[in-house]
């Protein structure tokens, strides 16, 4: 098996579960030794939300190297203990940071279609404060020690609801953010040939999504169903593990920088396939657009390769 990342650093953030721990285990399989992070260290019994013990018992089971660390990403002094401890053990080496711990998915499927002024007040926190302010603190340590070997990449898991809205109103103006904030890290590290980047996944069908699913909470509501479907043909929690192997093993990363790429476009670009053997839809397609909106049968005419340009697709952004 070809090991492309053998020898980096990686530091994958929130990854007991869900889309951190998909690209954990790719990461390791790749060759990495990777840093995984969460709040859970044992396996709790019955618990969907996996534990950090899990996913490096997963990644060593494919004969990867996982160092779990405990860190609750709401608390500076943890995150900067994490940080700590990668440097003290790596002589300063960390070559991929993985900014994808999120806290917000429940509270934001507790309120789906609920008005912003009847939903919890700390709904805000909930999901920027992980979801974004964590993000520049970890960018910040990260920085510190790929700047001085001038090389490494930052990666901001983030989603197309930083375009329009989706969901919620801290969800969009979080996503927006850290896209924003992808593309100014970018240009202050650019000539330290360090790069940041922003990837938005398609739907995914991580494990909290799925038993949300399961439970009906997507049921009733049209266009709440249409969003069911859209997860139920997903992508696995892997498919931006795939991408972000890609990206780290491709030596012209750095004319990526900048720039917010959407995963299914580098699925096509570096020509790989999700766990299944799948190609997941791309928001990007015509049909896929077609059949999120419920017209399946017109869909199923539209040929996969006829999508809208990215000049076009930044116009449903409404700056100007
Ligand atoms: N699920 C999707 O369909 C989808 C699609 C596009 C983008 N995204 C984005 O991907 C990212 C990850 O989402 P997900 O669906 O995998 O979420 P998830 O809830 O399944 O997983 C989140 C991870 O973050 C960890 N975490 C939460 N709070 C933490 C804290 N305080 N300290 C440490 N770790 C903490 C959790 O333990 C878990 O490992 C989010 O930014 C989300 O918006 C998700």
């Amino acid at each position: 098996m070809s090991q492309p990342l053998l020898g980096k650093v990686c530091v994958v953030t929130g990854a007991t579960r869900g889309i951190g721990k998909g690209i954990a285990l790719q990461l390791g399989e790749a060759g990495a030794k990777v840093y995984i992070t969460g709040r859970t260290l044992k396996p709790v019994k019955d618990n969907i939300g996996g534990s950090l013990q899990e996913t490096a018992e997963e990644i060593r089971n494919r004969g990867g190297v996982c160092v779990p660390v405990q860190c609750d990403h709401t608390k500076d002094e943890e995150i900067k203990a994490l940080f700590d401890k990668v440097q003290d053990e790596n002589d300063g080496q960390l070559d991929i940071l993985v900014n994808n711990a999120y806290n917000a998915v429940k509270a934001i499927m507790r309120n789906l279609k609920v008005p912003f002024w009847e939903q919890p007040m700390d709904m805000w926190d909930t999901v920027n404060t992980v979801g974004l302010r964590n993000h520049y603190i970890c960018s910040i340590y990260a920085a510190r020690m790929m700047v001085p070997r001038r090389q490494g990449l930052i990666v901001n898991v983030s989603s197309a609801g930083g375009l329009r809205y989706l969901f919620n109103i801290p969800y969009g103006v979080g996503k927006e953010a850290l896209d924003r904030m992808a593309v100014d890290v970018a240009f202050e590290l650019r000539k330290h040939n360090v790069a940041c980047v922003s990837l938005w996944p398609g739907a995914v069908q991580t494990e909290t999504i799925m038993s949300e699913v399961k439970s009906g909470t997507f049921d009733g509501n049209a266009s709440n169903v249409k969003t069911k479907q859209v997860f139920i043909e997903g992508e696995s929690i892997e498919y931006a593990g795939k991408a972000i192997v890609n990206l780290a093993s491709d030596p012209k990363v750095m004319s990526k920088t900048g720039k917010v790429l959407i995963g299914s476009d580098l699925a096509d670009e570096y020509n790989y396939r999700d766990i299944d053997g799948r190609k997941p839809g791309n928001f990007r397609q015509i049909s896929y657009l077609l059949q999120s909106s419920g017209w399946n049968t017109l869909s199923s005419f539209v040929p996969g390769f006829l999508t809208i340009p990215k000049w076009l697709v930044s116009f449903a952004g409404h700056k100007f």
